[in-house]
This record gives structure tokens, sequence and C-alpha cells, in this order.
């Protein structure tokens, strides 16, 4: 395991008046930064993180971003590619060792633009291949909550909703944090301003928007993204670092979709023909070349769901196929790691002795990252003589 050298410790103790024991820290040289890793922020909640600007001299508490992992009796980290940080959690639950800290990726230097301000993102590592988030936008009343329920009805152990932000008030049968999260705009402003949101947009009136931890959530559950969003935030999307695939709902005409919005009886008659409205820029939208990879129309209900579980695989496999595979990993409290290539070595024999028992995670598939989780994690292992192949 990875210790704080003593320099830092000495600084640490003196900058800050906190118990900390200091073989849970660990520092990572960055450029000229030294990140340190350890410890528990001040939720108490979360592994801490500190920098230290080695040109000033002056400590900095960055804004973390994302899910967090929950505090470990200690973690080993190694630095990849310049831009993340490898933590490695030890004797920590089945699913929660790898955890990447974002510290230089095109996400960062996104948010450290937005917010003025030192930034970092946890992201969750994965094994194999869990599947991309799934955006779906279309005007009002076409029917995307309609699909989104069915969807999630039928898998409910590979597909969760991210649950949005807004300010408009909730419907008759709309529970809060489950639906949406309801909220004031001033309280969702200073969060857009402290970059705790992947997109947000003004739609129909009020401020709709996705947090990151709405997206991550999701993902550290297991599960595969399902972001029901307008025009403009999937195009934040397909601009941000979040990897999704796009599909747009279309009505079979606008008739019928004045008819479906009528039908649902939640709106005034005001609010009816601003969202009628809307729709019909939003639809030109769709089109916008690049933005959506799938167009659906939503005719018959039951033809309809059975084009998006096909265009998401879903025919027959029964969703298997887009979930995780399970974690079976127990790193030790006594490891080290070293970094061969694209490989990292986690030796798990106690410190002096000839090692039988070597862990090979292989990070040359590694995908996603910082909004959502990094996936494509392979991991081997070498007991005894052979050459065991985990997931
Ligand atoms: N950009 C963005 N749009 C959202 C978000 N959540 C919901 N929306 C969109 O806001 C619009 C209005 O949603 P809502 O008030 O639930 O009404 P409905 O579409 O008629 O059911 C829809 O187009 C949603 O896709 C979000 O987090 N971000
Ligand atoms: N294919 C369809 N044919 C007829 N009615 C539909 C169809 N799909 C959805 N609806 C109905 O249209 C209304 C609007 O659907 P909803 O899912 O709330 O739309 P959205 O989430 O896009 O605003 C609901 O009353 C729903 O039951």
């Amino acid at each position: 395991m990875g210790e704080a050298p003593a320099f830092i410790a000495d600084d640490l103790l003196g900058d800050f008046d906190e118990e900390i024991d200091m073989k849970c820290l660990t520092a990572v040289n960055v450029g000229n930064r030294t990140y340190v890793i350890g410890g528990t922020d001040e939720s108490k909640l979360t592994i801490g993180v500190r920098i230290l600007d080695k040109s000033t001299g002056e400590w900095v508490i960055p804004t973390v971003l994302g899910t967090r992992p929950k505090p470990s009796k200690g973690h080993s980290a190694i630095l990849l590619n310049e831009d993340r940080i490898l933590t490695i959690k030890e004797d920590s639950a089945d699913g929660d060792c790898f955890w990447f800290l974002e510290v230089d990726t095109p996400f960062i230097r996104e948010q450290r633009k937005k917010s003025g301000t030192e930034v970092v993102a946890w992201s969750k590592g994965v094994l194999g291949d869990a599947g991309k988030p799934i955006v779906i936008s279309g005007p009002s009343g076409v029917g995307k909550g309609t699909l989104i329920a069915k969807l999630m009805k039928e898998f409910p152990s590979t597909f969760g909703f991210s649950v949005s932000h807004t300010t408009r008030a909730p419907r008759e049968k709309e529970q809060n944090a489950v639906h949406y999260h309801f909220t004031q705009r001033s309280f969702m402003e200073e969060d857009i301003k402290n970059g705790k949101f992947l997109e947000f947009a003004s739609v129909h009136g009020n401020l709709y928007g996705t947090s990151i931890e709405a997206v991550e959530v999701v993902s550290d559950a297991g599960k595969r993204c399902i972001l029901d969003i307008d025009v403009q935030g999937a195009r934040s999307v397909r601009a941000s670092t979040l990897e999704a695939i796009f599909i747009f709902v279309c009505p079979p005409s606008f008739e019928e979709l004045e008819k479906r919005l009528r039908a649902r009886g939640t709106e005034t008659e005001e609010q009816i023909q601003k969202r009628l409205r809307n729709a019909k820029a939003e639809l030109e939208q769709g089109n916008s070349p690049g933005l959506f990879d799938h167009i659906l129309v939503n005719d018959d209900l039951e033809n309809c769901y059975a084009h998006l579980k096909e265009l998401l695989d879903l025919n027959g496999s029964g969703g298997v196929s887009s979930k995780s595979p399970p974690i079976s990993v127990d790193i030790p409290l006594d490891h080290s790691v070293s970094k061969i290539e694209q490989k990292i070595m986690i030796d798990c024999g106690a410190k002096g002795q000839v090692s039988r028992n070597v862990l090979v995670l292989d990070l040359s598939a590694l995908r996603g990252g910082a909004p959502g989780r990094t996936r494509g994690l392979k991991f081997h292992s070498w007991k005894n003589s052979g050459d065991q192949q985990l997931s």
C-alpha cells in the first residue's frame, strides 16, 4: 500500500487539525501538484481528497463531483495517463474496490472552466461491459414516460431512471425523488454554479437538469441509466464526455400529439398551448444531423416498444447482455501495486515474501469515466500455478 511521504504527513498535520490515520493516506504527484487521498472528508462519509500545489506550497480542498467511495481501512493509488488516479480499496465489499479519481480528464477540465474552482471527480470502475446510458427525447405527450415505464417494468434489474431536478410543480401522482427532485430555482442555480449538473435547460418556462449524481446513483447500482430530457439537454449531453445512445421519439402526427397531451389531463390549457408550440421546434430539431442515433415513431404503443427493445438489443435476451458481470474480488489490506503498460499488477502477498498471488487488472479496454462509471476493466488472477480469468 502507498503511504504518505513524511513531508506530506508533517504538512497535513500542521494544516489540518484532524485525527487522520497517516497509514490510510496516499500521495500521488501529477505535474506540480500532489493529490493526497485518504482519511475522510468533512462529512466523514467518503474518502477525502486534498491537493498540495507545490509551486505555492498551498493546500487546496477541491470540489469533489460524483458519487464517492465509502471510507475503507486503506487503499493504494497509482497514476494513469497523467489524468486519473486508480484507487484500489482494501477489504471492501464486492464491486466496490476500484475507483478512479479523475484529476485532469476532459470532463474535469470542462468542469473546472465552468466553476472556476479546483475540481476532481470520482468514477467507479466496473468489470466488463456495462451498457451505455440511454437518452430519450421527444415532444411533450409523445409517450416517452410511457415507454420508459414499460422498459423499467419489464427489466427492473437492468434499467434505472435518472431522476432530474425541476422547478415545475409536481403533478398529482408524482413523487419527489422518484419522478423528479422538485426544487426551487435559486437552489438549482446554486448547484449548477457549483458544477453539480451534467446538463440543464429551460423547458416550457421551467428549469430542468440532470445532476451528475442522478446518473451515477443508477450506474453504481449496476444498472443502465435512462435519461428523459429535452432536445437542448440531449445536445449538451452529446457535447459532454458521457457516452450515451440518443433516441428521439416522434408522434405519428401533430394532431395525435395534441390529442394525447389533452387526454393525459395533467396540464392547463395555457400549458398545453405552450407545449404544442415548443413541440414544433423540437420535432424540427429531432432531425438535426448527428444528434440522435435512432428515431422512433410512437404510433401503436406495443409496436414502438418492440422497436425500442430491438434497438437496445433486448428482444429475447431478457436484458441480461447489458448487465455488468458480478464482481468478486477481494483485495487484502497488505498489497502493493505497480503498472506495466496497460496492466496493473496487484501483489497480494505479504511484504517481503515472494508472492504467489498476483491479480492483474487490464486497462486496455477502458471506456467511459466521470460522470458515470469507468467501464471495460478486465481482471485476471494468477493463483499458485494457473492463470485464472475471472471475468
Ligand atoms: N434538459 C432537460 N430536460 C428535461 C429534464 N428532465 C425532463 N426534461 C424534459 O422536460 C420536458 C418536460 O417534462 P415534463 O414537465 O415532465 O413534461 P412531459 O414531457 O409533458 O411529461 C420534457 O421534454 C422532458 O424530456 C432534464 O433533466 N434536463
Ligand atoms: N402509442 C400511444 N398511443 C396512444 N396513447 C399513448 C401512446 N403512448 C403514450 N400514450 C399516452 O399519451 C399520453 C402522454 O404520454 P407520456 O408518456 O406522458 O408522454 P411524455 O412523457 O412524452 O410527455 C399518456 O396519457 C399516455 O398514456
